[in-house]
């Protein structure tokens, strides 16, 4: 299959986060199909959702020859042997991996929206994407993320100093 670009979101607040984020973009990078090209600086971002503890946040683009559905499997069994349980809705998880562009495609499926639904309202992944990404226009709003990120508050997203 003709090799695809891809953008997903990282997200952890439960466990050692950064090490978790850490070693999931290491697990991506040696599952087969999935090359990781670049990723973003970590994150410090305050909850949406319940209360919770703040989350670390990070984007990545891959290079991936997987289908998008197959994508989808790869990053929920990555999320799996990094012990997410599933509970209360938006609530705390060791590691979320959401899958936000796939190319230009627009899908929607029992199991994938693309692009992901919710993105172009959150703060917490456009600050990121637009560090690594900001030309990438996204298909249905066909504004550029750099654009995106001019309208979202990003009054709870700080940028990790390691
Ligand atoms: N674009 C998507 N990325 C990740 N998960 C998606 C997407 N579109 C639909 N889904 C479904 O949402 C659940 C995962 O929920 P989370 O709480 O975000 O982990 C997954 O089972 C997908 O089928
Ligand atoms: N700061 C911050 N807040 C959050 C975060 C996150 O990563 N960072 N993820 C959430 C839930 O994401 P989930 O993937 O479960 O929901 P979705 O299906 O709406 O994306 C809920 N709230």
């Amino acid at each position: 299959m003709k090799s695809r670009k891809c953008a997903i979101a990282l997200g952890s607040n439960l466990g050692d986060s950064l090490t978790i984020l850490k070693s999931a973009i290491a697990t991506l990078n040696k599952t087969p199909g999935i090359a990781v090209k670049s990723h973003s600086s970590w994150y410090q971002t305050a909850p949406i959702g319940p209360p919770q503890p703040d989350y670390i946040n990070a984007c990545a683009i891959l290079e991936v020859t997987l289908e998008p559905e197959q994508l989808l499997l790869a990053l929920l069994e990555i999320e799996i042997k990094f012990n997410r349980i599933r509970q209360e809705k938006w609530g705390p998880r060791t590691l979320d991996l959401d899958l936000l562009l796939y190319d230009n495609l627009v899908l929607e499926t029992s199991t994938l929206t693309l692009p992901h639904p919710r993105m172009t309202e959150r703060a917490f992944v456009l600050v990121p994407l637009a560090e690594i990404a900001p030309g990438w226009v996204h298909p249905v709003t066909e504004s550029a993320i750099a654009q995106l990120v001019q309208t979202a508050d990003c009054s709870g997203v700080q940028k990790m100093i390691l």
